[in-house]
């Protein structure tokens, strides 16, 4: 698509191990536009994590890359040596994880961490990387930002770390922001802060966010588009209101049923067992098995990904009948 900032396809990612080789990232393929909020959810395992990791190339050591492209405005980035990829890395794609306090340095200050960071990518000299600091603090909603330039992460609350977080995802101007669980760690009250703030940043700075949760309120709240993962594979993509209003596969309606509702009295319906451990993935439809409305095919050979039209795509022998839908 040629407006994409970010296109990735058919990635597929593969981790040696005494079982053998574990895809754990399918033949997957998506793209994400400026100011566009792209979401990914699943069950824990679903291979959201090791997608984004892919996309930097950040995998452990026995992951491996084994076939796909993510091209960046055109460029394909699997392509690129290791020093162009550092460049990448923390520059035109920045990253925002879980626990902020894994991604600061706990022996230097706010301050000195984003100085770093921007005389590192923005070339800034000391007096300007200390000027361009204060005011990316401020413009994350921190009021006394020269107090907190000088403080150290423990001397933070949680949500005021995870707004230097983006504070310094934001100084090196990115194009695309990968967020992996950004505010999971956060009180509700606070993570709705933050997330209203990395929508307003997202406007205001022209990036694309790859959002990574399990959450499905996040998703409703902040999402424009959506991929729903299970066991490395895309099982249903669309527009965030399609898929909340008309979700067609049962994986997808079985999250959403599992989430509570205020009002609701009914009891809640949760997807029965786990997800299969990748060693172990049955034939046919990797769901089936957990899948209340399964026929014989789909124990037999998996269903290919199909577009419907409008950017709405499912993997699900039964999905346009209407099976199972109450
Ligand atoms: N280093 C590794 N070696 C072998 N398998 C791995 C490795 N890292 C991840 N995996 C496997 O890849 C699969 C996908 O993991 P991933 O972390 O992407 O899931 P996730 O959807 O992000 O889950 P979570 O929400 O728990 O982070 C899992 O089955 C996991 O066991």
């Amino acid at each position: 698509m040629s407006d994409s900032l970010m296109e990735v396809n058919s990635l597929t990612t593969e981790f040696k191990t005494e079982q053998g080789n574990l895809v754990a990232v399918n033949d997957i393929s998506f793209h994400l536009k400026q100011k566009e909020v792209l979401g990914i959810v699943g069950e824990s395992g679903s291979g959201k994590s090791v997608t984004s990791l892919s996309i930097l190339k950040l995998l452990p050591e026995n992951g491996c890359i084994t076939k796909g492209s993510v091209c960046l405005e055109g460029r394909n980035l699997l392509e690129l040596s290791n020093k162009e990829l550092r460049k990448v890395r923390g520059g035109e794609i920045a990253m925002i994880f879980q626990d902020p306090m894994s991604s600061l340095n706990p022996v230097m200050t706010v301050g000195e961490q984003m100085m770093e960071m921007t005389m590192l990518h923005l070339n800034h000299r000391k007096s300007e990387a200390r000027a361009y600091a204060i005011e990316m603090i401020k413009q994350v909603g921190i009021p006394a930002a020269e107090d907190v330039f000088q403080r150290y992460p423990h001397q933070l609350s949680g949500g005021m770390s995870q707004r230097i977080i983006i504070a310094m995802a934001l100084s090196s101007h990115p194009k695309v922001i990968i967020a992996d669980e950004p505010t999971t760690a956060l009180d509700v009250t606070i993570q709705a802060q933050v997330l209203d703030l990395m929508l307003k940043l997202k406007e205001k700075n022209n990036v694309g966010i790859l959002l990574i949760t399990h959450d499905l309120g996040v998703v409703a709240e902040t999402c424009d588009r959506v991929l729903v993962m299970y066991c490395g594979r895309i099982v249903e993509s669309a527009d965030v209101n399609t898929l909340f209003q008309n979700p067609l596969h049962p994986y997808t309606r079985g999250l959403m049923a599992s989430v509570p509702k205020i009002g609701n009295t009914q009891e809640l319906k949760y997807i029965q067992g786990r997800v299969p451990d990748l060693s172990q993935l049955p034939e046919g439809c990797k769901f089936a098995p957990r899948c209340r409305i399964a026929v014989k095919k789909c124990f037999e050979s998996e269903p290919p990904l199909v577009d419907i039209g409008n950017q709405h795509l499912h993997r699900c022998y039964l999905a346009e009948a209407g099976v199972g839908k109450e």
